[in-house]
């Protein structure tokens, strides 16, 4: 008798402790929102709701302006790097080199235009543009400031020399195609009196303190990141790491996600194990023209009073 009083007591404190639960998430789901008429007193409405709404914004991709420029350097590495950089989840990167704070034409359109061409992305993730002809060219450091003075400037850079081969090699093959006559790279990066030719454009291309020291003017060093161009070829996942924090991003690449390729002596990409491998086209990591080897000693010591100043302007050293 004593055991089935004990028993329905238990019963009757149960159900009434369910009722009073019930009554009180029926007057919390009210106040948090009345307007909704939600009469649900489910622990699931309650959580819904107890949670801010995602907004809009955060519902539906958008264009949003770059919060980084990946400014260059050309020949540097910056597609791979910015294909690279894209296998971050929170990376949003234009695919197209947009050009437009170097391109007059395209700066006159203004920056609804420039909106236009960035990819979609939602609020928390990070757009990026490249275009290597920023660095390089005097207008743009002062309109990307005026754009955003807290703009997240990236440059990769390359042993110079190497650099301005290529960059000769990219002006040859387009000649190639154009079939307009052959270019000697001896003539054009020389002068007459055995100096470098600094307007030469693939050779000017290399002389890093020049440029930089343009931008310096606009922006602080702890806002622009440098990157080694040759260290990404051998170790992409060691500069990736370095923009990943430059970023303020969580370490997301992974080192699976770069796969070398033996042929091509480059990684290629994949943004999943079961997406497709990427690689470069064949004009990344193309043969570049034969050039003399006492030629490329001569153009080295002639830029490396260039070299130096740039090293003092980034308070470090690489082994060019
Ligand atoms: N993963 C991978 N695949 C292919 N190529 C790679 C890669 N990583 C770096 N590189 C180097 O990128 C060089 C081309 O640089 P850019 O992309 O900056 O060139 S461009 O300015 O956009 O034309 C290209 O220069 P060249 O070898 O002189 O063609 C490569 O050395």
């Amino acid at each position: 008798m004593m055991a089935r009083c004990g028993r329905v007591a238990v019963l009757a404190t149960g159900v009434l402790c369910s009722l009073a639960l019930l009554a009180l998430l029926q007057i919390f789901s009210f106040e948090l929102s009345p307007e909704a008429g939600l009469t649900s007193t489910q622990p699931l409405t309650i959580e819904r709701r107890a949670m801010s709404a995602p907004s809009e914004e955060s519902r539906s991709p958008q264009h949003h302006l770059p919060s980084a420029l990946l400014i260059g350097v050309r020949k540097g590495g910056t597609r791979a790097l910015l294909d690279a950089l894209a296998l971050h989840p929170a990376i949003k990167a234009a695919r197209r080199e947009v050009h437009y704070f170097d391109d007059e034409t395209n700066y006159a359109k203004g920056e609804e235009w420039y909106l236009e061409r960035m990819p979609l992305s939602r609020s928390g993730e990070f757009t990026i543009e490249k275009t290597p002809a920023y660095f390089t060219n005097p207008t743009v450091p002062e309109r990307v400031y005026r754009l955003n003075p807290s703009m997240k400037i990236i440059l990769i850079v390359r042993e110079p020399v190497t650099r301005a081969i290529s960059d000769f090699t990219q002006v040859y093959y387009n000649r190639l195609e154009l079939n307009k006559s052959l270019p000697v790279f001896e003539d054009l990066v020389f002068t007459r009196d055995g100096k470098i030719d600094e307007t030469y454009k693939p050779l000017r291309n290399s002389l890093y303190s020049t440029h930089l020291k343009r931008w310096l003017r606009y922006f602080p060093l702890n806002q622009i990141l440098i990157l080694d161009g040759d260290q990404f070829v051998k170790d992409p996942l060691s500069q990736l790491r370095l923009a990943e924090d430059f970023l303020q991003l969580r370490h997301e690449i992974r080192s699976d996600q770069l796969i070398f390729n033996p042929a091509k002596g480059f990684h290629c990409f994949r943004k999943t194990y079961s997406s497709k491998v990427k690689c470069l086209g064949r004009s990344k990591g193309r043969m570049h023209r034969q050039i003399d080897e006492r030629t490329q000693h001569q153009l080295g010591k002639l830029l490396r009073p260039h070299n130096k100043a740039f090293y003092r302007m980034i308070n470090r050293v690489f082994d060019w």
